[in-house]
């Protein structure tokens, strides 16, 4: 038996279809530590959580019930930017750092953003079904109503690394930006040229409102109808974000209603969607199964990410991307290197 062991629930991450831990495992590699499988269920997980000297928490939801039956863990370690699948406060309260990975795929994600905002504008599956319908003429007279993307303005609602990411695109394309993200200095917007916005100017003067919140006590269902009420009538609403932050009934309302014009979204409230999603009805709207990350890159980069993550702390150091790092400092883990302790909500 290796002496450290690494906990995880066995088959696929979250967004990936499983597979070995090669990638883990390279990062990890001259330590005696190897990756336990245990059953991906609440209580299979809590009778193996005393093995466990990490944590690699992929493939499910991680309650306070899970993290309080560990004992000896030192190390919560995820392979996604969004922590939200870790009660991170039970971790907090039981001094366990917990890691995620906020640098590792930002810009498949901002591509991502840039595809819905694009598809979306110039309706790229209706026109599609128009040519392999045989209704060729139908293509132009649609496109004919919209307006020129150049010139147009998108409105970012969260402006981290994401959103940062999509707006160097969008400059490109000639939009206009402004953001509502009351965490991040006016200089870095300026920087990008994105105007620093209220929550109602975006909403009130995007054609685009691109959401990029992560899922905080503080953002759950935090876009509701009244905010859907205040979007212009042509615009469009993207998210890459989460889908609880948008209370989605009332967007699907503002759809129906055609308060607003369409929607591109990559995430849900409830995900996989349910095939009555009335979602998946509208013309006007394009879906992705929140799959705004991936590409050939983004899984042994995520992957190790998490192996030196793990790698550092069962080595008695410091991990890169801690997001509760209040826990650090009674660790009992060596700093080593110059660390953040100022950070935003989900960094
Ligand atoms: N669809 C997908 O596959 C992916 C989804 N995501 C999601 O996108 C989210 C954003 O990713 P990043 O930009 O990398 O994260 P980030 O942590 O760099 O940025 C999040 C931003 O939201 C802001 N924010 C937090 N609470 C806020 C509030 N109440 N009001 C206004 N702004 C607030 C923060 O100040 C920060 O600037 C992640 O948390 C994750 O949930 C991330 C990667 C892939
Ligand atoms: O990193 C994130 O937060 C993502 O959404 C992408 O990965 P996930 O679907 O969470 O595994």
């Amino acid at each position: 038996m290796a002496k450290y062991t690494i906990l995880t629930p066995a088959g696929a991450s979250f967004t990936t279809a499983g597979g070995g831990y090669e990638y883990e495992m390279e990062a990890l590699e001259g330590l005696d530590a190897e990756i336990v499988e245990c059953p991906a269920t609440e209580e299979g997980f809590i009778a193996a959580a005393p093995t466990a000297d990490a944590v690699y928490a992929k493939g499910m939801k991680f309650t306070a019930a899970m993290i309080n039956a560990l004992t000896k863990c030192r190390h919560i370690a995820l392979g996604t930017v969004g922590v939200d699948y870790v009660d991170v406060a039970a971790a907090t309260a039981k001094g366990i750092p917990v890691t995620n990975c906020p640098d590792t795929f930002i810009e498949e994600v901002a591509d991502h953003a840039m595809m819905l905002l694009l598809a979306t504008h110039r309706r790229c599956i209706e026109q599609d079904r128009m040519v392999r319908e045989g209704r060729w003429a139908e293509g132009r007279p649609q496109l004919l109503k919209i307006p020129r993307l150049m010139g147009q303005t998108l409105g970012f609602i969260g402006f981290g690394r994401v959103a940062r990411a999509t707006a160097r695109r969008a400059k490109a394309f000639g939009l206009h930006m402004k953001a509502y993200d009351p965490y991040v200095e006016e200089l870095t917007l300026s920087a990008l040229g994105v105007e620093p916005a209220t929550l109602s100017e975006v909403l009130s003067t995007s054609d685009f409102v691109s959401m990029h919140l992560p899922d905080t006590p503080e953002t759950r269902g935090f876009l509701k109808e009244r905010h859907f009420r205040q979007m212009k009538p042509n615009a469009i609403f993207i998210t890459t974000g989460r889908g609880p932050t948008v209370n989605e009934a009332a967007l699907i309302k503002a759809l129906e209603e055609k308060w607003i014009a369409g929607a591109g979204l990559d995430v849900f409230e409830v995900e996989p969607t349910r095939p009555d999603n009335p979602l998946h009805r509208m013309p006007h709207v394009i879906l992705s199964p929140h799959n705004a990350s991936a590409s050939s890159r983004f899984d042994p980069a995520r992957k190790r990410r998490v192996g030196q993550e793990l790698a550092l702390t069962l080595q008695g150091k410091w991990p890169m991307s801690c997001v509760n790092p209040t826990v650090l400092e009674k660790s009992g883990l060596r700093r080593w290197q110059p660390y953040a302790m100022e950070r935003g909500p989900n960094s």
